[in-house]
């Protein structure tokens, strides 16, 4: 028992039956479950939306999910997903709201932070990026020397960086293309160098986004970029109301940066900076797709909110995939968990679930503030089919882990694909359906054998199968649908959350490097203090002075 009077995760007898029934299905392969249950394929199957959900290739009896069923309900998950939607302080450690879902919220819905109905402030704050998104898309913004905007460059790192980064990406097909979007986030020079250099600074917008506005690469960044700006323009201050605006929640340190605040574009500390790019910091994106389209990703996220918030278990996606982690995490020893997506424009996909899943549970106390001993987050890693074919996935068939792995699919290309293109999609298909079928079933030595394989080389051409995968297809990559998958994947990383009893919404493992960071720069400039360095850090930067010819 704990202060709250929650028993330890691993004390549980749902857990313990957890255990037991681990150990009575042994290697259990999929080929017998399959040939056990011909509805298998069918049954083990969910609908969502527009996503369609096969979760039958999992090392799971229906005995395995009732059982993760009831260690969700004895975890109390659904009544801390029903506080977090109604608002409540569930970011402990921060005595924060959680209300992401509060940002697709449709107008008129009712939402209350301390009292305060938030709905009508996300909504007032979406018409002013529309307004503001359809006034550059018209070519009516115009800068400085007056003429309009045409390179919109976004500078912002983490949550303020990734996702509209990663949005822009998938929802390539729908952006202007007559519009030039550059996302920079990196503290070294050559990320912002690289971004405007062929920029013509009259005709660039900055977004400074960040949600305290006192991240220090965003802050340098955006620093340079003005610097920049100021001396190609030869221009004065008065310049930067035309080229930055800003999106944060820091109203006084925007002011302080010199953006005028009605060019800056608000959202609230209710709001994870992970999961924040449907906010204002989505305005890039805005201005990429227009802000009809982001309406649409809104109503797929809200979509998948409500699925999360009414389903029953049974039916529950997010549920569902956030207890299949679990049961591999702790029973399996998985480590990690690869996405693998089948469409070249989800290329940053997985690098934002990263974000989404690491930041909120790579975490080893639990909401008390004891260490847990029990698996928490996986390693998320992955990137899109047939790349890794060609590169990793031996690994994932033939090595000695358990890797759990989503494949993600479209069952049409995006529609201004280039007509002698379109036959290429059945291929990418082909490969998508392909991969999850060996690596469930894989091929026996006796089919080694049977193809006339010599003996020495049968071990090595065996494929032991039993790598347990989710398909989620869909129809077309449209806006509603990244929204749909974005909240799917955040509601199974606050599932998995609620489970281990840990804070999915804090992130203070992010903050020792940084203060370190800052006592080693004047090192690295000055040359003092240098000596109360450990003597390995002092080694290096000693050397690097050395190399820099300081
Ligand atoms: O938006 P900002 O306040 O600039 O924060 C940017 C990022 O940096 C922080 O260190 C956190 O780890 C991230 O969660 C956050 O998204």
């Amino acid at each position: 028992m704990n202060s709250e009077g929650r028993t330890r995760l691993n004390r549980l007898p749902e857990w313990a039956a957890l255990g037991k029934h681990r150990e009575q299905l042994g290697e259990t392969h999929l080929r017998e479950l399959f040939a056990a249950d011909p509805e298998r394929g069918t049954r083990h199957t969910l609908r969502v939306g527009d996503l369609y959900l096969d979760y039958s290739k999992h090392l799971v009896t229906d005995e395995t999910l009732t059982l993760l069923r009831e260690l969700a309900a004895v975890t109390g998950v659904a009544e801390l997903r029903d506080a977090m939607f109604r608002g409540e302080k569930i970011n402990t450690t921060e005595d924060r709201a959680v209300l992401h879902t509060a940002l697709r919220a449709p107008r008129g819905a009712v939402i209350e932070v301390d009292g305060e109905d938030v709905v009508p402030g996300v909504h007032a704050v979406l018409d002013k990026m529309g307004a503001f998104a359809d006034k550059v898309r018209a070519g009516e913004w115009t800068g400085h020397t007056g003429k309009p905007i045409k390179n919109i460059v976004n500078i912002g790192i983490g949550g303020s960086d990734l996702g509209p980064a990663m949005a822009y990406e998938v929802l390539r097909s729908y952006t202007r293309r007559d519009l030039t979007f550059r996302f920079v986030s990196n503290v070294d020079g050559a990320d912002l160098h690289e971004a405007v250099r062929d920029l013509d600074p009259a005709e660039t917008l900055f977004i400074v986004a960040s949600k305290t506005f006192t991240t220090i690469e965003t802050i340098t960044n955006a620093t340079s970029a003005r610097n920049w700006l100021l001396t190609e323009l030869r221009a004065g201050q008065e310049a930067v109301a035309k080229h930055f605006v800003a999106l944060s929640t820091n109203a006084e340190k925007v002011e302080e940066f010199g953006i005028d605040t009605a060019n800056m574009f608000e959202f609230w500390d209710w709001v994870g900076g992970r999961y924040s790019y449907d906010s204002a910091i989505g305005l890039s994106l805005m201005i990429a797709i227009g802000p009809e389209r982001f309406r649409e990703m809104l109503d797929g996220f809200h979509l998948v909110d409500e699925h999360f918030r009414t389903a029953p278990p049974e039916e529950n996606a997010p549920l569902l995939l956030g207890l299949l982690g679990v049961w591999y995490g702790a029973f399996f020893d998985a480590q990690s968990h690869a996405v693998l997506p089948y469409s070249h424009y989800l290329s940053k996909f997985t690098a934002y679930l990263q974000q989404l899943d690491m930041e909120s549970n790579g975490k080893s106390v639990d909401r008390q503030g004891n260490r847990v001993d029990w698996q928490t987050g996986p390693v998320v890693w992955g990137t899109p089919g047939t790349n890794g074919q060609h590169a990793y996935y031996q690994l994932i068939h033939q090595g000695t882990k358990v890797i759990p792995a989503d494949f993600i699919g479209f069952a049409r290309p995006v529609d201004d694909l280039l007509p002698g293109l379109v036959a290429q999609h059945d291929l990418l298909m082909a490969n998508f359906f392909a991969q999850t079928q060996a690596l469930a079933f894989g091929k026996t030595p006796e089919e080694v054998r049977a193809e006339g394989v010599a003996e020495e080389l049968v071990p090595h051409k065996t494929f032991q199968g039993n790598h347990p995968t989710t398909t989620i297809l869909a129809d077309a990559l449209t806006p509603s649908v990244l929204g749909q998958l974005i909240a799917l994947y955040e509601h199974k990383v606050f599932v998995q959350g609620a489970i281990w009893n840990i804070d999915s919404f804090d992130q203070w493992g992010v903050e020792l490097g940084k203060v370190l960071a800052k006592k080693i720069e004047p090192v690295l400039t000055e040359g003092e203090g240098g000596e109360q360095l450990d003597s390995s850090t002092a080694g290096l930067v000693s050397a690097y002075r050395s190399l820099r010819g300081r």
